[in-house]
């Protein structure tokens, strides 16, 4: 008789892995009533992450925000051409910045700013130095707080959201583990707004079948992209031999709570 397979919870693949990405969505970082940086939630997030490290653990975060904040700061309406979001992500990423630095200093860890373009991770010369400043990067014991280049990015150069870039940082650290933070705690069958949509707790493969599951960004959310580059980004890192989390970060110490087992998430690919 075979027995069901047990689905893998995400707190096993954070504790077998390595090296881990975390990204984090704009929706999470950015209280748009208020127009700034939930300081609070993310000083939480860095006690959870500088846990994680003292568990000998390499952490890289890849953090959305910039266009965002910069335009909420400038208190404008949000910016539809792309020079206008490169111009506020320019504004936007410094603040951004600040607040990592800001939630970790408690922590003594040095943070670290890497803005990459596509460019960085398509030419083979291009992507070695991008690595080898990673790992020095690490080695060093900072945490890498990476973005897209937003400001210097046309859109041949750009990634286009960070949920890809994640993947390819996944890639360039050898990384085991893809935790991708977003305010949704993975994947449903249906609409997540929806009482009847069912929530997916693991998803083996991405398959077409999966793919067609990610429903259409609401009107006015500051995230880009939604779940269908979620998929996608979980695709690749995959492809890479990384298994992906998609998991809620909206409350309090949300990542203490998943390495706890005390939440659900999807876990993709393992
Ligand atoms: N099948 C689905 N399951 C879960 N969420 C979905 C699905 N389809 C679309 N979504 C939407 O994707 C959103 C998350 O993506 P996004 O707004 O880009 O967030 P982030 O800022 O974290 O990158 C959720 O808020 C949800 O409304
Ligand atoms: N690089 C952009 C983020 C683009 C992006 O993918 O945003 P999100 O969907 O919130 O992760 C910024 O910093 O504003």
């Amino acid at each position: 008789m075979s027995e069901e397979p047990v689905a893998p919870h995400a707190a096993q693949l954070i504790d077998a892995a390595r090296t881990i990405v975390i990204k984090v969505g704009s929706s999470l970082l950015v209280d748009r009533d208020r127009r700034k940086v939930r300081a609070a939630w993310l000083a939480a997030l860095a006690e959870d992450v500088a846990a994680l490290r003292e568990s000998d653990k390499r952490v890289i975060v890849v953090s959305s925000g910039a266009v965002a904040l910069g335009w909420h700061h400038m208190g404008i309406d949000r910016p539809a051409s792309l020079e206008s979001k490169q111009a506020v992500a320019a504004i936007g990423q410094g603040l951004l910045m600040n607040a990592w630095r800001a939630a970790f200093d408690p922590h003594h860890v040095e943070v670290a700013q890497l803005l990459l373009t596509r460019g960085d991770t398509e030419s083979d010369r291009r992507r070695a130095n991008a690595r080898a400043t990673l790992a020095m990067l690490l080695e060093m014991g900072a945490l890498p707080v990476i973005n897209e280049n937003d400001s210097v990015a046309t859109e041949e150069l750009q990634y286009g959201d960070n949920d890809q870039l994640s993947a390819l940082v996944a890639e360039l650290a050898g990384a085991e583990a893809l935790l991708l933070l977003s305010d949704v705690d993975g994947l449903y069958d249906g609409d997540p707004a929806q009482p009847d949509a069912h929530h997916i707790g693991h998803v083996p493969q991405v398959t077409p079948e999966v793919e067609a599951l990610a429903r259409k960004p609401l009107e006015g959310s500051v995230g880009t992209g939604g779940m269908a580059s979620k998929l996608s980004a979980a695709k690749l890192a995959n492809e890479r031999g990384c298994g992906t989390i998609i998991a809620s970060g909206r409350p309090m110490h949300a990542l203490a709570s998943l390495r706890d087992r005390k939440v659900r998430a999807t876990v993709i690919g393992t």
